[in-house]
């Protein structure tokens, strides 16, 4: 099978244009296939707050209430997504921004309330591969925020995380998939105050006993479980490296 690369970038390095400026040159030099996954929380935070919008996060999720979730669809649907569009075209990659609404790649159910009520939070249900599939293998370079359908004309939001997770599994059927998560630091770290302290490599055993040391915490946890959920599925290689690195695979490996 071909190969096919894709990339999570999240939080700090979608809201500094000068980190996301690198990893979008990095990015347009990969070979082959690839498809990039974006968040922007910390953007969609910022912007809430100058409407007069609190964010609250639980478990590394965002409370979406009706009023967030006009705000998330702005600034990941449009402000976000058709930047890193623009970006890409601009260094002759032929970018296509789509939410999970578009073409039906991504179709979610409203989380259903237990302990706590997320709003419009949207668990992934459906993964449309074939019609990414059909769109990487015709030279497009689809660029995905982290909104889905439930299919009844509603967005929901979805962390992005999970967005990159369920694109890599549903495309782990047409391609040999990478999947690469890009945040700020070398990788997962024994100490998350040195960044000399990368764990080369992880499994199921060894996470959960990092977590219960609480040496991974916070947003790590659902990327790791995303990750792990994506090797189970198929998905060839997935790696946990700084934005930098993109090109160069250091970092964290998931077996
Ligand atoms: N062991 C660890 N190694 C690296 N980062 C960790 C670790 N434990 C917790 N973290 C935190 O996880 C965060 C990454 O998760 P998150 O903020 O959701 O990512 P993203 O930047 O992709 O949105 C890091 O900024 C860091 O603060
Ligand atoms: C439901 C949920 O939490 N959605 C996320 C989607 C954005 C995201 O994941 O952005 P990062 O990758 O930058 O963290 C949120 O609104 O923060």
């Amino acid at each position: 099978m071909e190969k096919l690369t894709i990339v999570k970038v999240g939080g700090k390095i979608v809201e500094e244009s000068e980190s996301l400026q690198i990893l979008l040159n990095d990015f347009s030099h990969i070979q082959g296939y690839k498809l990039l996954v974006h968040g922007g929380g910390r953007s969609a935070t910022r912007i809430a707050s100058q409407l007069g919008i609190e964010s609250k996060m639980v478990n590394g999720r965002r409370i979406t209430d009706a009023e967030m979730l006009k705000v998330v669809t702005m600034v990941y649907g449009g402000l976000v997504n058709k930047n890193i569009v623009a970006g890409l075209q601009a260094l002759s990659v032929d970018a296509l921004g789509m939410t999970g609404a578009d073409m039906n790649i991504l179709r979610s159910e409203k989380r259903p309330v237990k302990d706590v009520d997320y709003g419009f939070v949207g668990d992934v249900k459906e993964a449309g591969g074939e019609a990414l599939s059909k769109l990487i293998r015709a030279g497009v370079v689809p660029v995905l925020a982290p909104l889905t359908h439930d299919g009844k004309g509603n967005l929901l939001n979805t962390n992005a995380d999970t967005i990159a997770g369920e694109a890599a599994k549903a495309l782990a059927q047409y391609f040999d998939v990478t999947l690469m998560y890009c945040f700020e630091k070398k990788g997962v770290l024994r100490d998350e105050n040195d960044d000399d302290s990368v764990i080369p490599e992880i499994d199921e055993t060894l996470f959960k006993e990092y977590v219960a040391d609480g040496i991974i915490q916070g947003g790590m946890i659902p990327k790791l479980e995303n990750a792990f959920a994506a090797i189970r599925a198929g998905v060839k290689e997935v790696i946990i490296t700084q934005a930098t690195e993109i090109s160069s695979g250091i970092g964290t490996r998931i077996r």
